[in-house]
C-alpha cells in the first residue's frame, strides 16, 4: 500500500490542546477507553465467528496485552480482536471517531466545571492524545486477504497511513508519551489505573514491562501446562546418606527423592476478573464468595453483615451486589462506596444521580449497561429512566430487609444496631422507602429486647386510651353494619373532627433514653415501676423520631427525663396540699440557687429513694439539641432547655427542708439537693462542679463537728 497522507476532518485547527486541558482532571481514563475499544473488537470477532462470518484460529484466547516501555517512553495496547482494514481506519478513526471527539468537545467545553460528564464516555480513541504526542495504529483485519495497516498521527490535523507489518489479526495502539505524562511508562502507575477501571472487564488483560528480563518460577514437571514457556528442565538425583541400622550395620538411606522440575516464565496473571460475582446467578454464589469479593473490592477486612444481590433483566438490565458493612463503634463515621459499572467497565464511585443518597452508606457494585452515560450529570438527575433505576434499588433493599425481619428475625435483631443508621437515614431521605420500612424499624428497650413501633404503642397505652380505642373500633363496626343494612348505602359518612386537645389525649407516649449512664436514675425509676423505655442514642435518632411522629399522629416520643408519668407518682390524695408545698419550696430553692425563674414541683413519688429529679421539657430540649448540632447555641442561656426541679415530698430530706425553712443551713441543703438532681441529669459545668465539691466538704465537716459536740 502506498503511504497516504490525509487531513483529519475537523473544524478547529488543533483540538488536542483542548482535549489535554479539558480532560486534565481525570486524564487516566484514556486507558479505560483504549482497553474498552480492544474489548469491543474482541467481542465483535467472537460474534462474527458465532454467526459464521469469521473463523477463529485454533486455541484462540481473547486477550489484551499492555506493554510499558520506560526507555522508549511508549505504552502499547495490543488486542486480538477484529482488526481494521485501511478503509475502516479512515472511516472509523479519521472520520467518525474524530468527528465524535470534536462534537463532544464542542458540546461540553464550556460546561466542564459545573457539569461534568459521567465517566466521559464518548471521547474514545482520541483520549489517547491527552498523554501522547504521537499515536500509531498497527492493525490487521480478520477479513480474507486483508493487508496490515500502519497509521500515525502526531497530534496535528494530519495523519499518515501505509502498509504495516502486523502478522496476526488484531490491533496495536502505540502511544508515544509526551514529556509531562511519562508516569504512564511506569508499570506501577499503569497497573494501578488498570485495576481502577478494568478490574472486571470481560477480556483478560496482561501487563508487561517491555525489555525487562522475564520473571521465572520453578514448578514440578507434572504441573507443567501447555501454555507454559519452558526455560529449562531440571533433574535432581535422589540423595543418600550413610546411616546405622538396628543391627548396627552401615547402609545408604534415601534422604530426598529424585525430582524432575521445570523452570518456566512466570505465568501471566490477568488484571481483570472476567466473570465478576455480580454476573452470576445469586443461587450459584456461596457466602464465602460474597465475602471474598467484598474483601477484594473494598479492601475491608471486617466481614460485611449481609448483602443483596441485584439481578434484573426487565424493563432494564441491572446487576450488582450491595453490602451492609459492619460499623465498629457508634462513633465510626459511616462511609460507603458504590462503584458503578457499565458492562463491566468502571465508570465512577458514588454517583448520586443513580444511587439513592442513603445507599451511599453501603458498599457495593452496580452494573447497568442501559445507563445513558454520555450525558451530563444534571441531565441524568432529571432522567426518568435513572429515577426508575434508583427506585428499583431502593425497593430491593427494602424487600430484603422486610424479608429478613419476617423470616430471620434473630439475625435481623443481631444486626439491627449496625444497620439502623442506614435505614433511618433512608427513611428520612426517601418517602417511599420510609413507607416500606416503618413496620420493620426496631426499638431496643431498656431490657435489651427489640420492639416494633406497634409493640411500643401497645405497651405504653394507658387504660383510658385502650378503652377509647376499643370503643372507637366498636363504633366503626357498628356503623359498617348499619351501612350494609341500608339498601342503597347512600348515607353519607360523617367524619367527626377531633379537637387538638382530644388528639393530644389520644397520643401514646413512648419514652426513650439517649444516654444509659447519664440517665440511669430515671431508668432505675422506670424499671422499679415496671415502665419501659427504648434506647435511641444515635445522631440520626432525633430527626428520625420527628419523622415517626409526623407519620404516626397518635405517637409522641419523650425523653425519659422529659416528664413524670402518672405511673411514677402515688395516687394523689391531696393535690391542693402538694401545690401549697411546691409554692413554698419553689420560693426557698429559687433564693438558694439564685435563679428566680426556676420551676419547682412537689410530688409523692413511688420511689422513696429519690429526693429530687430534674425534668426537661421535650420541646425546649429538642430545640436546644438542634441548636447545639448546628453549633448555634454558644453560651447563650436562651437555648438552654427549660428545667423543672421535682421534689419528692415523701422523701425525709425534702420533708425536713419543708418543715425547717428557717433553719441555719437551709440554703446549703437546697443547693446540694438541686446539684444532686442536676448531676443525675447532665454533667455540671466546671464552676458548678467546683462549688459542689466544696459544698460537699463543708457539709461533711459540719456533720463531723456536730457528731463531736454530741
Ligand atoms: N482496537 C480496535 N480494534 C478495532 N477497531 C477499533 C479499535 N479501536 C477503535 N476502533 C474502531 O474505531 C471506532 C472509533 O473508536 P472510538 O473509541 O473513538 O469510539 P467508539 O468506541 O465507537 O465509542 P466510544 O465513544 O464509546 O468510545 C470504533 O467504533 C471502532 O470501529
Amino acid at each position: 500500500m502506498e503511504t497516504k497522507r490525509g487531513n483529519l476532518s475537523i473544524n478547529s485547527d488543533n483540538i488536542f490542546p483542548i482535549i489535554k486541558k479539558w480532560m486534565y482532571s481525570d486524564q487516566d481514563i484514556f486507558i479505560r477507553e483504549l482497553i474498552s475499544n480492544g474489548c469491543d473488537a474482541i467481542t465483535k470477532r467472537k460474534k462474527l465467528d458465532a454467526v459464521g462470518e469469521a473463523k477463529l484460529p485454533e486455541g484462540y484466547k481473547p486477550k489484551i496485552d499492555v506493554l510499558v516501555n520506560d526507555k522508549e517512553k511508549t505504552l502499547k495496547f495490543i488486542d486480538n480482536g477484529v482488526g481494521m482494514t485501511a478503509e475502516e481506519v479512515v472511516k472509523d478513526i479519521t472520520d467518525i471517531a474524530f468527528s465524535g471527539a470534536t462534537e463532544f468537545l464542542e458540546k461540553y467545553k464550556d460546561k466542564a466545571d459545573q457539569d461534568q460528564i459521567i465517566g466521559h464516555f464518548g471521547l474514545g480513541f482520541y483520549s489517547a492524545f491527552m498523554v501522547a504526542d504521537q499515536v500509531d495504529i498497527d492493525t490487521l483485519s480478520f477479513q480474507d486477504g486483508a493487508e496490515p495497516v500502519h497509521w500515525e498521527c502526531d497530534g496535528s490535523t494530519e495523519y499518515a497511513m501505509g502498509t504495516g507489518d502486523r502478522k496476526e489479526v488484531g490491533t496495536t495502539i502505540t502511544l508515544h508519551l509526551n514529556e509531562d505524562c511519562l508516569e504512564y511508562a511506569n508499570e506501577y502507575k499503569v497497573r494501578e489505573t488498570l485495576e481502577k477501571y478494568c478490574a472486571f472487564m470481560p477480556v483478560e488483560i496482561f501487563l508487561t514491562k517491555e525489555g525487562a528480563a522475564p520473571e521465572t518460577e520453578i514448578i514440578p514437571e507434572s504441573d507443567l501446562k501447555e501454555d507454559d514457556k519452558v526455560i529449562e528442565h531440571i533433574h535432581t538425583d535422589a540423595k543418600y546418606e550413610e546411616k546405622e541400622n538396628d543391627k548396627g550395620e552401615k547402609e545408604q538411606v534415601e534422604v530426598s527423592p529424585a525430582r524432575d522440575e521445570v523452570k518456566i516464565e512466570k505465568r501471566p496473571v490477568s488484571i481483570s476478573d472476567i466473570h465478576p460475582l455480580w454476573t452470576k446467578q445469586p443461587s450459584e454464589c456461596t457466602d464465602e464468595e460474597y465475602k471474598e469479593f467484598y474483601r477484594h473490592v473494598f479492601l475491608d477486612y471486617k466481614e460485611p453483615l449481609f448483602w443483596i444481590h441485584l439481578n434484573m433483566d426487565y424493563p432494564f438490565r441491572l446487576k450488582g451486589i450491595l453490602y451492609f458493612p459492619r460499623i465498629n463503634t457508634e462513633y465510626d463515621s459511616i462511609e460507603g462506596k458504590i462503584k458503578l459499572y457499565n458492562n463491566q467497565v468502571f465508570i465512577a464511585d458514588n454517583i448520586k444521580e443513580v444511587i439513592p443518597e442513603y445507599l451511599m452508606l453501603l458498599k457495593g457494585v452496580i452494573d447497568c449497561p442501559d445507563l445513558p452515560l454520555n450525558v451530563s450529570r444534571s441531565a441524568l438527575q432529571n432522567d426518568g429512566f435513572v429515577q426508575k433505576i434508583s427506585n428499583y434499588i431502593s425497593k430491593k433493599v427494602a424487600d430484603k430487609l422486610a424479608g429478613m425481619f419476617k423470616t430471620d428475625r434473630e439475625n435481623y435483631e443481631k444486626y439491627w444496631n449496625d444497620i439502623s443508621p442506614f435505614i433511618k437515614f433512608g427513611c428520612l431521605k426517601d418517602e417511599k422507602f420510609s413507607d416500606r420500612m416503618m413496620d420493620y424499624i426496631l426499638y431496643e428497650n431498656i431490657d435489651g429486647k427489640f420492639l416494633t413501633l406497634q409493640d411500643c404503642i401497645d405497651e405504653n397505652m394507658t387504660e383510658e386510651q385502650k378503652a377509647a380505642k376499643k370503643a372507637e373500633e366498636e363504633k366503626k363496626t357498628e356503623e359498617k353494619d348499619k351501612k350494609e343494612d341500608t339498601a342503597d348505602g347512600s348515607e353519607e359518612e360523617k367524619k367527626e373532627e377531633k379537637s387538638e386537645e382530644e388528639k393530644e389525649k389520644e397520643k401514646v407516649t413512648i419514652f426513650y433514653v439517649t444516654d444509659q449512664i447519664q440517665q440511669s436514675q430515671y431508668i432505675n425509676m422506670f424499671k422499679t415501676q415496671g415502665k419501659d423505655a427504648v434506647i435511641l442514642k444515635h445522631n440520626i435518632d432525633p430527626p428520625f423520631i420527628s419523622r415517626v411522629e409526623q407519620k404516626n399522629e397518635n405517637v409522641r416520643f419523650r425523653r425519659i427525663d422529659a416528664d413524670l408519668t402518672e405511673d411514677l407518682k402515688e395516687k394523689q390524695d391531696d393535690s391542693k396540699a402538694l401545690e401549697e408545698e411546691a409554692k413554698d419550696l419553689q420560693e426557698l430553692f429559687r433564693k438558694a440557687v439564685s435563679n428566680d425563674k426556676l420551676t419547682v414541683k412537689a410530688e409523692n413519688l413511688k420511689d422513696t429513694s429519690v429526693a429530687a429529679i430534674i425534668t426537661l421539657s421535650e420541646e425546649s430540649r429538642r430545640m436546644s439539641d438542634m441548636m447545639k448540632m448546628y453549633g448555634m447555641s454558644g453560651n447563650d442561656d436562651m437555648f438552654k432547655p427549660e428545667a423543672t426541679l421535682v421534689l419528692n415530698a415523701k422523701h425525709p430530706l425534702v420533708a425536713y427542708i419543708y418543715s425547717h425553712k428557717d433553719a441555719e443551713n437551709i440554703n446549703l441543703y437546697c443547693e446540694q439537693v438541686y446539684d444532686l438532681a442536676m448531676l443525675s441529669n447532665q454533667p455540671l459545668s466546671p464552676e458548678e462542679m467546683t462549688k459542689f465539691v466544696q459544698r460537699s466538704n463543708d457539709i461533711l465537716l459540719k456533720n463531723a463537728q456536730n457528731s463531736e459536740e454530741k
